[in-house]
This record gives C-alpha cells, sequence and structure tokens, in this order.
C-alpha cells in the first residue's frame, strides 16, 4: 500500500479539499499518495474511490474463482480418497491369506512346553455336545485343550491375525501331546474347510452331531436366552421357523404355515450342505463323526472310538465318568476331582408346540439321507 504524501499543496481550499478527500479516502488509504501528491480537489479524490471500488470488484472477482477452483481441487482430492476407500475396501473383502507363521515353535515355557497348532480340531455341530466332548477328550493324560473357542477359520478379524495368533490361543504342550481345540461354528463356515486344509491338510476333524431338530430348538433356546439376558426383544420360535403361506389366496381359515428354509438355526441344520464342503477337502477318513445322543447315554464307548481314531492309546476309563441325577447328565471325574459341565448345557428348551417339531421333522428327513449317505451310516433321528 503506497502512503508516503509528497505535496500537501497550497491556500485554505486546498486544505479543505484535502480533510474532505483525506475523510473520504481514509477507507482506501492506497490511494491517498496519488490524491495528495497531485492534488487539485474533491474531484480527484471521488475518481481515487471510484477506482478503489473498482479493484475492489475485481479483487472479489478473483477471491470468488480462487474460491472455485480451490473447491474444484477438494474435490479431485477427494474423488481420489474415495478410489483409494473403495480399493481398500473390496481387497479386505477379498481376504488375502493371513500373515505366514514366523515358525513352527513359539515361546517355550520354563518346564519344556510349547504352544502348537491343533492336531486335532472339534469343528461342530453347533449344540451337538462340543463342550463335552472336549472336556472328555480332555481326561486323556497325551491330550491338552484349547480352553476358550476360538473362531479361527470362521471369524475373518481372527483369521486375519495369522497363524502365530492361533498358535498362541493353544495350551503349553510336552512333545507328543495333542493339542485340541474346538469350535463349533467352524462346520457350518463357508470358507473354515478350506482355510483349516490351508493350515494343515493332515488335521484330525471330530464332528459331533445330534438330531437336526433338537439341535435346532437348542440352538434357538441358547439364543433366546443370550437375547433375554441383555434385554432385548425376540420373537417365538414357531414364528421364526414357520412361514405364512396363503395357499388358495383365500381368508385366513384357507392359511397353512409351512416351515421357512431361510430360518438361519434351520441351515445349521442341514448338515449334509456343509459336510459335503468339509469333504472337498478333507477326505472322509480323516472326520470322524460321534454320536451325540449316545455320549449323553453313555460317554465312555464314544470316546474310545474318539481315541482309536486319533490314534491315542487308551487311558480314558469308564470310572472317569459318573451319571449325574440332579444334572440329568454324565459327569467328569480326574484326579479325584469331578466336574459337570455349567448349566448353559441341558437347559430346558424353549417350547414348540408338536405339530410344529412334526413339520419340522418331515422338513429334515430328506436331507438327513442326504447327509447319512455321505457318512456311511444312519442315525435315529425323528
Ligand atoms: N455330559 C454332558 N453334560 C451336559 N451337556 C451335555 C453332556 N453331553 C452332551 N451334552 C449336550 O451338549 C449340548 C451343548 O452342546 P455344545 O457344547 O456343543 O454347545 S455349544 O455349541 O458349544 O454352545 C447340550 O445341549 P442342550 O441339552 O440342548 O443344552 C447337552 O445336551
Amino acid at each position: 500500500m503506497r502512503t508516503k504524501i509528497t505535496s500537501f499543496g497550497s491556500g485554505d481550499s486546498k486544505g479543505v479539499s484535502l480533510c474532505v478527500c483525506v475523510y473520504v479516502c481514509l477507507p482506501h488509504l492506497s490511494c491517498l499518495s496519488v490524491s495528495v501528491s497531485t492534488f487539485p480537489g474533491l474531484t480527484e479524490c471521488i475518481l481515487c474511490v471510484r477506482e478503489r471500488e473498482r479493484e475492489r470488484d475485481s479483487a472479489m472477482l478473483w477471491t470468488v474463482l480462487f474460491a472455485l477452483l480451490l473447491l474444484l481441487i477438494l474435490q479431485a482430492q477427494l474423488c481420489v480418497c474415495l478410489r483409494e476407500l473403495r480399493a481398500s475396501t473390496a481387497s479386505a473383502l477379498a481376504l488375502p491369506p493371513p500373515p505366514p507363521p514366523s515358525s513352527q515353535a513359539t515361546t517355550t515355557a520354563t518346564n519344556g512346553t510349547v504352544q502348537r497348532l491343533p492336531g486335532a480340531i472339534i469343528i461342530g455341530v453347533r449344540k451337538g455336545g462340543t463342550r463335552a466332548l472336549l472336556e472328555m477328550l480332555n481326561l486323556h493324560p497325551d491330550v491338552e485343550v484349547a480352553k476358550a473357542e476360538v473362531h479361527y477359520f470362521n471369524l475373518d478379524e481372527n483369521y486375519q491375525r495369522g497363524l502365530d495368533w492361533y498358535r498362541a490361543q493353544m495350551p503349553f504342550t510336552l512333545p507328543g501331546q495333542l493339542t485340541v481345540e474346538k469350535t463349533p461354528g467352524y462346520f457350518a463356515a463357508p470358507l473354515a474347510p478350506e482355510r483349516a486344509c490351508q493350515m494343515n491338510p493332515a488335521v484330525r476333524l471330530l464332528l459331533i452331531v445330534r438330531d437336526p431338530a433338537e439341535r435346532l430348538v437348542s440352538d434357538y433356546t441358547q439364543v433366546l436366552h443370550n437375547r433375554l439376558q441383555r434385554h432385548k426383544p425376540y420373537q417365538p420360535l414357531e414364528e421364526l421357523l414357520l412361514l405364512d403361506d396363503d395357499i388358495n389366496g383365500g381368508g385366513n381359515d384357507r392359511h397353512t404355515r409351512r416351515i421357512d428354509p431361510g430360518y438361519k438355526a434351520l441351515q445349521r441344520s442341514l448338515y449334509h450342505v456343509h459336510f459335503q464342503r468339509w469333504l472337498e477337502h478333507f477326505p472322509r477318513e480323516q472326520i470322524h463323526v460321534v454320536d451325540g445322543e449316545a455320549l449323553v447315554r453313555d460317554p465312555y464307548p464314544e470316546l474310545r472310538k474318539a481315541e482309536l481314531f486319533l490314534e491315542l492309546p487308551p487311558r480314558i476309563r469308564p470310572s472317569n465318568f459318573y451319571f449325574n441325577a440332579t444334572k440329568g447328565f454324565y459327569c467328569l471325574v480326574s484326579a479325584g476331582h469331578d466336574k459337570c459341565l455349567d448349566e448353559s448345557k441341558g437347559r430346558p428348551h424353549a417350547p414348540l408346540s408338536q405339530r410344529a417339531f412334526r413339520k419340522l421333522c418331515r422338513f429334515l428327513r430328506e436331507h438327513n439321507k442326504r447327509f447319512f449317505d455321505l457318512v456311511g451310516r444312519t442315525f435315529r433321528w425323528c
């Protein structure tokens, strides 16, 4: 801004004009030196003000243009960001393989034990008796089990953590001991068979099955219990399981109700669908099927078969089990301590009318047959 004053002019009239000019021009100080140095009076001052206004208008125009340009640049940047975000989301969904394991062994405890990947996995079925089977296998001195469900092959966020993470969830074992984990969610998880096979194509799999209709009711009961605990709303089982179907397009009395094939708990009971997927990655003889109902009736024979399958010396004894009449189930005895499964196992099932249950059984019959064909044995299910 030019502010230097080179001449004040002469005479009173000039002085008055100068004062007015300075007063008017004061907000436009940058032109003050021009008006004063060549001072003829007020006219020039007004001209100076107009010129400043023109300058201001053009400055505003430039400001608007500059803002527009800035907006364009920002928009371009936003597009680049969105494209990058879309690309990273797509690659996350594509789920690249997890990081490779650093080595086979990890931290060695002072007693020489090491965390190892499981040699056997109980893959399901949910509510089939997986906890009972795991705890019973744990009676064997050559077996160590992961206490909690790991959910490695069925949950992407865990799978992305890699094999080192998975191994770190395992118990410490001595050489020659077998590590076993159980996650019933593996059985029906579409990617679990392939992932388990990638980890170790020789891993032994145990599948404990139970009447799929009973399993469904037990599954619903578990979900209902969780919802009640969290004070969440719930629907009766019959509402979830049966669809209203207007067969003749008539009034209410012509309604019939059919099984909803989309109900999640029902889908988990279509054993052949899931078993087929496991067979695409593992030979049949690598999957040992345990009869869940037989395990409830009398655990020992089922445990003996599991020992054989796992090539373990026979160490589990009938004396490791006793029937607890209060619980209504067998409990375990080991080194003088007894242990029953917690109250989440063997809860009274949610109500379902006999009619609906029969409908469910009819629906499952064909699916069960397909499962029997795949496993090469039959079960006395409804
Ligand atoms: N010994 C013993 N004690 C208690 N419960 C036993 C036992 N053996 C098998 N079961 C049956 O196990 C059913 C629960 O199955 P899971 O452990 O696979 O359930 S879960 O998927 O892990 O939630 C559970 O199902 P529900 O009776 O429907 O609750 C039990 O019937």
